[in-house]
């Protein structure tokens, strides 16, 4: 399913924190939404998923509208927020099992569904241990697991890795791409870490509330020269900012 932003602006009080965003978000592809701190990478993340309400612009996805068909729209998103947002006392399955009923499953369709989130995630054997137990890195996929049990279409990740260590980075991008690639999951993955960017992904690139690009990372490298992403991602800011 396609998403589609149109001009999205955003302020707070006075502040404008966004501003006339418009994206498309193809079928099946994982995307990197990068921008520094303060970007707007979470206020567009707070609009996609309601926590903040619209001011301008509309989020689609397939033929509804965010605005005037907000429930519909949510049914096919599923969200990875910064901040971990699991209960630590409960086990990963009670974890999951609250977010299946939240969903409106029966307590069958639930465990069936947790069950093969959890296998999927290679988290069987963690089912029932308390989340404090888990390492940041399986907690994430909990949260991953977590997001897919209603099988959405997009999934959102606000920077997913913080906190987490190299390998665990690496891992959770790999996990997150081959949901792209085996479940056709259409992914929104916000960082400012520009080193889990792959030169396949398609990258935004959000700055000071502003879209500066929006194509695969290896094309924008070259149609500026052939430097890196790094150097690219330096040169497009300076640009916007002269
Ligand atoms: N509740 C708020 N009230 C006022 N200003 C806010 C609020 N939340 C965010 N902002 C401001 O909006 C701008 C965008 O913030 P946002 O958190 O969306 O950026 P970000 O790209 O997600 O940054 P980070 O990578 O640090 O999470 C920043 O200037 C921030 O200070």
């Amino acid at each position: 399913m396609i998403m589609e932003a149109r001009g999205i602006g955003y302020r707070y009080r006075r502040q404008p924190v966004l501003q006339e965003v418009s994206f498309t978000l193809a079928s099946g592809r994982f995307h990197a939404l990068l921008g520094p701190n303060g970007a707007g990478k979470s206020t567009l993340f707070g609009l996609m998923t309601r926590l903040l309400a619209l001011q301008q612009g509309d989020l689609r996805l397939g033929e509804r509208s965010l605005r005037h068909q907000p429930s519909a729209v949510m049914r096919h998103i599923g969200a990875v927020f910064q901040q971990n947002a699991l209960d630590l006392d409960l086990s990963v399955s009670q974890n999951l099992l609250y977010h299946a009923a939240l969903h409106g499953m029966s307590p069958r369709e639930g465990r069936l569904r947790c069950g093969e989130e959890l296998e999927r995630q290679q988290l069987t054997e963690h089912a029932r241990m308390p989340v404090r137990r888990l390492n940041g890195g399986h907690r994430r996929r909990v949260e991953i697991a977590r997001a897919m049990l209603h099988s959405p279409a997009l999934l959102l990740l606000d920077e997913p890795t913080a906190g987490l260590d190299l390998d665990s980075r690496a891992a959770l991008g790999a996990h997150v791409r081959q949901l792209c690639r085996d479940r056709k999951v259409t992914v929104l993955w916000a960082t400012h870490l520009i080193e889990e960017i792959a030169p396949e992904d398609q990258v935004l690139v959000l700055h000071r509330g502003r879209l500066l690009a929006d194509e695969p990372g290896d094309a924008l490298c070259r149609r500026h020269g052939g430097i890196s992403l790094t150097d690219t991602f330096n040169a497009l800011t300076r640009e916007a900012l002269a």
